[in-house]
């Protein structure tokens, strides 16, 4: 690899450049047939490659690479792959001085979206030759999502939301697949306590919830798409439970996720603190990985992780 846009070799990240890539390869994600490819390419380059044999083995793959002295790692799979291999770096307690990247190859590949990486080609040229930013990392407890969390209604049906759909009508297409695929579902009732940052007011909000979207490198405003993933904030989106006329009326207007309104909430937050307010525990999904719980925290930790990124890739993507 290069030296990096500085940040490899300066007092920002690690000096990688002489690593050599260790490779995570999930051969089952996306349409399953990437393996070959990426084997071909990586034995060119001489890469040590761990294939996954079953759900979780990225994070003790990735755990394992780490330990043994690996700082390069690049994670070959879609969304949850990344998840894993982060969450394995974060358990051998070198998140901060491990470089990653991430080769597309899953269904909706958001993160390598939001990272400007297009493909397998160009992710294998940004191996080869790529740069390094430092991004902040959601930790929800003491599991890194570098993607995003969602919880509720959306969490379960997010991941099996069509490609076609999510490029069509963005976020809003997770609460109409959500609304088609659950007839039954029963809002959350929650208290989400939010610290806010420099210049954004801490809160509470408690009510019945239909959903929350929490961005940490993925939008959920505005048409989604890459968030400013080094202002050490989370995006939040709290969707208020409402009647499902209402609903349809204000994404008709498509003002759903573009500005408040009646029953959307849309802030930033170093912190939320999400709780239960009865007995039934919530469906989260962190970067499409589902967990149940009663209450969890969400927070950042500001550039806590070196990632390999296209040129696509926006520091401060609201001012381009
Ligand atoms: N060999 C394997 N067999 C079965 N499941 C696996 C294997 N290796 C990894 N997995 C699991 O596959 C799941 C899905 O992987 P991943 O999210 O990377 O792909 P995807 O769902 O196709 O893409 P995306 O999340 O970007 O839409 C993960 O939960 C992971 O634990």
């Amino acid at each position: 690899m290069k030296g990096s846009d500085s940040i490899s070799g300066s007092a920002q990240g690690p000096d990688t450049s002489s690593d050599r890539w260790e490779l995570i390869l999930n051969p089952t994600s996306g349409d399953a047939d990437h393996a070959e490819d990426v084997r071909s390419r990586a034995a060119a380059r001489d890469y040590v490659v761990r294939e996954t044999a079953s759900e979780g083995d990225g994070i003790s793959l990735a755990k394992e690479a780490a330990e043994s002295g690996a700082r390069s790692i690049a994670a070959c799979g879609g969304d949850g792959t990344v998840h894993e291999v982060v969450y394995g770096l974060e358990r051998a307690g070198v998140l901060d001085d491990v470089t990653v990247a991430v080769v597309p190859a899953g269904t909706g590949n958001s993160f390598a979206g939001n990272v400007g990486v297009t493909s397998i080609e160009h992710a294998f040229e940004l191996l080869d030759a790529g740069d390094g930013r430092r991004i902040d990392v959601g930790m929800a407890d003491d599991e890194p999502f570098p993607n995003s969390c969602i919880a509720g209604l959306t969490a379960k049906t997010s991941s099996e939301t069509s490609s076609a759909l999510k490029d069509r009508v963005g976020t809003f297409a997770y609460v109409l697949n959500g609304l088609q695929q659950t007839a039954e579902f029963e809002p959350m009732d929650v208290e989400i306590e939010i610290r806010g940052g420099p210049n954004v007011e801490s809160t509470t909000w408690t009510g019945e919830a239909l959903c929350l979207f929490v961005g940490n490198a993925r939008r959920f405003v505005d048409g989604g798409g890459q968030a400013d993933v080094e202002d050490g904030l989370l995006d939040v989106t709290i969707v208020e439970d409402m009647p499902t006329a209402e609903m349809l009326t204000e994404a008709a207007a498509d003002q759903f996720f573009g500005r408040e309104t009646e029953h959307v909430t849309h802030l930033r937050a170093e912190r939320l603190d999400v709780a239960s307010r009865d007995d039934r525990e919530i469906e989260f999904s962190l970067d499409g990985e589902m967990s149940s719980h009663r209450q969890l925290s969400l927070r950042v930790r500001p550039r806590a992780l070196e990632v390999v990124v296209g040129e696509a890739y926006r520091p401060d993507p609201e001012n381009r």
